[in-house]
């Protein structure tokens, strides 16, 4: 069984691919006061493939998420630059074309899964409302499909699952829920913005062991922010280093957390030696 239901994008070879998600020197700041917070990012993802957006708190990781996902803060913009969204660049979207996007081609995961629940409605309901909602299944449907989609995020007993309430479940039972309901409308483009943070290290991997399947089986494309060298280490193809705003460095994960150009980077990966950035980084793969 598999999470994203099967899509001709999910077959073909990623190199032939189109791009699912293109960022083009995008800048973001306020354009009233003329004050920039991000200076420029570029990147590109095709389908199935991984990009890691690393840097310390405040670089500007989680705003250009949202501006992919057409949700900057009222007094922000994308003052320069561009966002296309499986060929269509988002400057020309109205809100109902980004409500049947959002979701259905690109799709989020944050920190604090509890805070994206509703506490006094089950869980199972709360995914099956996104199928209702983006595929237009009926009741009986939307139950069945929100239960295997519980079983493909490995829960355990997920009929038993659907009908529990957020408070009787873990954060890492939360957190695949909230995949699950990331997923239900089969995204091309998954955001996971420091998806794995508040989980302890062993519920973390099985969390990031849950994204690469579902990069492997359905061929989705991931952005993955995160303050941890090692997550992205485990999980991306490329890596981009942020700053104050600005990219640092960008290229093959291997290249840069094993031959990091800029100084920053070298700062960044020695202040994670100890955590063992090492075991996932090999010389081979550098090489
Ligand atoms: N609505 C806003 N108006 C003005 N500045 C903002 C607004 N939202 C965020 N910022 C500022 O933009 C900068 C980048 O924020 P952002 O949340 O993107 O950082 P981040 O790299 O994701 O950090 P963290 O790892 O802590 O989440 C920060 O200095 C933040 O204070």
């Amino acid at each position: 069984m598999t999470l994203v239901s099967e899509k001709p994008t999910a077959v073909r070879p990623v190199d032939a691919a189109e791009p699912v998600l293109t960022l083009r020197d995008v800048h973001i700041g306020n354009p009233h006061t003329g004050a920039e917070i991000v200076h420029g990012i570029s990147l590109e993802l095709t389908p199935g493939k991984v990009v890691g957006v690393v840097g310390e708190s405040g670089s500007g990781k989680t705003l250009t998420c949202r501006a992919a996902l057409g949700i900057l803060p009222a007094n922000l913009a994308v003052t320069s630059g561009s966002i296309e969204i499986a060929g269509t660049d988002i400057s020309t979207l109205g809100s109902r074309e980004w409500t049947a996007l959002r979701g259905s081609t690109i799709s989020a995961v944050f920190q604090d899964p509890a805070s994206y629940l509703n506490p006094s409605i089950q869980v199972g309901p709360q995914v099956a409302e996104v199928l209702r909602v983006k595929k237009g299944l009926k009741r009986r449907a939307a139950r069945d499909r929100a239960i295997e989609l519980l079983e493909a995020v490995h829960l355990r007993h997920p009929e038993l699952v659907y009908s529990q309430y957020p408070h009787e479940l873990s954060g890492g039972m939360l957190q695949r829920i909230l995949i699950a309901a990331a997923c239900a409308a089969d995204p091309q483009v998954l955001i996971a913005d420091e998806a794995t943070t508040a989980l302890d290290v062993t519920v973390q991997a099985e969390i990031l062991d849950l994204l690469a399947d579902l990069r492997d089986s359905a061929g989705l494309a991931l952005v993955v922010v995160s303050h941890d060298l090692a997550v992205v280490a485990q999980l991306c193809d490329e890596v981009l280093v942020m700053r104050d705003g600005d990219v640092v460095e960008h290229g093959p994960t291997a290249q840069v957390l094993y031959r990091p150009e800029h100084e920053y980077t070298r700062l960044l990966i020695d202040e994670h030696e100890q955590y063992g950035l090492q075991k996932y980084v090999s010389k081979e793969k550098a090489s």
